[in-house]
């Protein structure tokens, strides 16, 4: 079986990934330039890389294209007007879906046939760098198959799909649209219009930046992406984005009129709505890792340390997943994260921390 990846960025190459090396898989990447066709060989991530989009869908079986949205429709177009495979299956990873929907549905596809495609999942770097096998796990994984294609191409992409251990769910373009602006497009704009206010601040007050901690950065990760990707996308879905922009004017107006009039209780109020409908959302795993265990503990700030936690773990069997210092500023002790994929090397480690005399929090 051939796939083709056009586009092997960070989700394309965190495709290839998953694909990569599995029996009768060729996979092959389509980039436009030769240094960053070099690259995605050079690390592994595809078995051939080419400058030619006919080379790389010739006798392709699914050809996914992974480029930033403003050329997505450029090269469905491209390809549609190459020689495809009978069965072809031609998919797409925007972050939207319905425009290019709307195209595809206007191109006679003959024995091919597209079905547009978005893995919920990313993160805030971009390059095939940042590409791992590990991005989609547990993960939901959008179809939009339109209700005149073939159930079996389908069934099909979700076949190959499996092996990125995404959970697949098909729905209408348009739907998709308006639930993912608010969920993922509108909060990257939040991020982005915060971070650029306390810049702002940060300019008459180098303080600002020096204080900013725990929760300025827990919302403002999403604002460190790609700003070419996030410019497609945002002009993209802007019908969408208008009126979620609107609501959320709302919600500041809120604030506003309940700060001018004092009003605890309406502050209290939202406070509670908010936690509540956060609780419920589902267990997600964090970033690029499977759903783990995690111990927190305070740090010391001087060299070593990190050496001689991980040391003191290795020797004793105890497998670390993810290790992550969260805070750390000069003279106090910073905050790190060790992440464990189960509930003894958990365990474990902090039996082994304590008795080593660090403070560990579950
Ligand atoms: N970043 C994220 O977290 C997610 C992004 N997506 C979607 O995935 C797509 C790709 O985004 P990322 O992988 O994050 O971006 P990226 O920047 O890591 O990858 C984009 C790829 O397209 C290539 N490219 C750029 N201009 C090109 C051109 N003129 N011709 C051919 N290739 C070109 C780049 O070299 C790069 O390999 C976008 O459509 C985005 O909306 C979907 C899910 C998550
Ligand atoms: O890193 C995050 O939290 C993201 O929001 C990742 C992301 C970015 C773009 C998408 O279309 C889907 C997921």
């Amino acid at each position: 079986m051939k796939i083709a990846v056009i586009g092997v960025g960070l989700i394309g190459g965190s495709l290839a990934l998953c694909f990569r090396g599995k029996p009768d898989i060729e996979l092959v990447g389509f980039s436009h330039r030769q240094d960053l066709a070099d690259l995605c060989v050079e690390r592994g991530v595809v078995d051939s890389a080419t400058l030619s989009l006919e080379e790389a869908a010739q006798d392709a079986d699914f050809i996914f294209l992974s480029t930033p949205v403003g050329l997505l429709e450029t090269y469905l177009e491209q390809v549609h007007a190459l020689p495809l495979k009978k069965g072809c299956i031609v998919t797409d990873v925007g972050s939207t879906k319905a425009s290019i929907a709307a195209r595809a549905r206007e191109l006679d596809w003959g024995e091919a046939c597209f079905i547009g495609g978005h893995p919920m999942a990313g993160s805030e770097r971009s390059g095939v760098q940042a590409a791992t096998s590990l991005l989609f796990e547990n993960a939901y994984y959008v179809l939009t198959p339109e209700p005149d294609t073939d159930p079996e191409a389908t069934e099909a992409l979700t076949r190959l799909l499996a092996l990125t251990r995404a959970k697949v769910i098909c729905m209408e373009p348009g739907q998709h649209d308006e639930i993912v602006g608010a969920i993922s497009h509108l909060p990257h704009i939040i991020a982005v219009a915060l971070v650029n206010q306390i810049s702002g601040y940060h300019e008459s007050n180098p303080l600002y930046r020096t204080l900013a901690a725990g929760g300025f950065r827990d919302i403002t990760r999403i604002a460190s992406s790609d700003p070419v990707v996030w410019r497609d996308i945002l002009l993209n879905n802007r019908f969408n984005l208008l009126q979620l922009l609107r609501d959320w004017n709302q919600q500041v107006e809120g604030f506003i009129e309940q700060l001018e009039q004092e009003d605890g209780e309406g502050i209290s109020a939202r406070f509670r709505n908010a936690g509540d409908f956060r609780n419920e959302l589902p267990e997600r795993r964090k970033g690029a890792i499977a759903k783990t265990y995690d111990l927190y503990l305070d740090v010391p700030d001087h060299p070593g340390i990190i050496g001689r936690i991980t040391t003191e773990l290795g020797s004793r069997g105890i497998n670390l997943s993810n290790l992550q210092i969260i805070e750390s500023r000069e003279d106090v002790p910073g905050l790190m994260r060790l992440s464990f994929r189960d509930e003894i090397h958990m365990g474990r480690a902090r039996e082994a921390l304590e008795s080593l005399e660090f403070d560990v929090y579950a």
